[in-house]
């Protein structure tokens, strides 16, 4: 079994872990030998532990999941050339990472908290020689799309890497108008659950546009409902969302 290497210990490393604990041995580095046995046991097998000072990444096949800021600081810590990396970091450009890290080879992965599920949306760009490796490894999470450039994947991280947080906004916002209007809270949340999980599937294969015409009767309750939004600028605000987190991507 090939071994893959987890340099951090978070939620993330966790995540994909998880996708890839039956088809690898999992190996994690961390500062913190307390956390590093608690995420053996949230991952449920048996992982090999290493604290991150002069852990050697010579040859290894590695997936980096500390937090931008920490990427000098990892690197001072940690020695050897790695076989490949690949970056789930926002923001992190190749060029910071190849000038800390010098990996042989170096993938920018983005990937969104539904890897917990199985079903991230995650995005890639990088060195194309390991792009079917990158496909196959992140594909035991969830979905991938390989883009041509970093501009682009640092757009996908405004778009579906913190997407769950927007969509969790108007989640719990439309259970709270239900609320308001005198449903129970636990019958709110249910109903809210149950919209999302068939939303999920019809956004699949229709066009948001036609979706909501197959909605909108003619002076019916979607179109009054539609209107609040409108009225509420929520169109512009989600565009100018994924603006300003994929502005903040070049920043980190
Ligand atoms: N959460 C999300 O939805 C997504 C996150 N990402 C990216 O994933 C990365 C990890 O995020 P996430 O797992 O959520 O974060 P967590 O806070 O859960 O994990 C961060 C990890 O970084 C380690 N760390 C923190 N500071 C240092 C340091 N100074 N030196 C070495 N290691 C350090 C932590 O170690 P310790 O446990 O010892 O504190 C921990 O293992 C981020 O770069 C983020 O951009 C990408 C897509 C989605
Ligand atoms: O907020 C962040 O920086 C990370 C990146 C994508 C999702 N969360």
């Amino acid at each position: 079994m090939k071994t893959i290497t987890f340099i951090g210990n978070g939620n993330m490393a966790l995540s994909i872990a998880k996708g890839l604990k039956n088809s690898y041995k999992i190996e994690v580095v961390g500062r913190n030998l307390e956390k590093l046995e608690k995420f053996e046991k949230e991952l449920g097998v048996d992982i090999e532990k290493a604290l991150m000072d002069d852990f050697s990444v010579e040859d290894k096949t590695v997936i980096f999941c500390v937090k931008p800021a920490n990427v000098e600081e990892v690197a001072t810590r940690i020695n050897g050339k790695a076989r490949v990396i690949y970056s789930v970091l926002a923001g992190t450009s190749l060029q910071k990472l190849r000038q800390n890290l010098h990996p042989h080879a170096l993938i920018r992965a983005m990937p969104n908290l539904a890897a917990s599920v199985g079903m991230s949306m995650t995005t890639l760009t990088g060195d194309e020689e390991f792009k079917t490796e990158a496909q196959e490894l992140l594909g035991a999470i969830g979905t991938t799309l390989w883009l041509g450039s970093e501009k682009e994947l640092d757009i996908a991280t405004g778009l579906a890497g913190s997407g769950p947080a927007y969509l969790a906004l108007i989640a719990e916002s439309l259970a709270d108008g239900a609320v308001k209007q005198g449903m129970k809270r636990a019958d709110a949340m249910v109903v809210m659950r149950g919209l999302f999980a068939g939303f999920g599937e019809l956004i699949q294969d229709i066009h948001p546009a036609l979706l909501k015409d197959g909605v909108m009767s003619p002076g019916g309750t979607t179109a009054a409902g539609y209107g609040a939004l409108e009225d509420g600028n929520v169109r512009a605000a989600c565009i100018s969302a994924v603006e300003r987190a994929y502005k903040r991507a070049t920043e980190l």
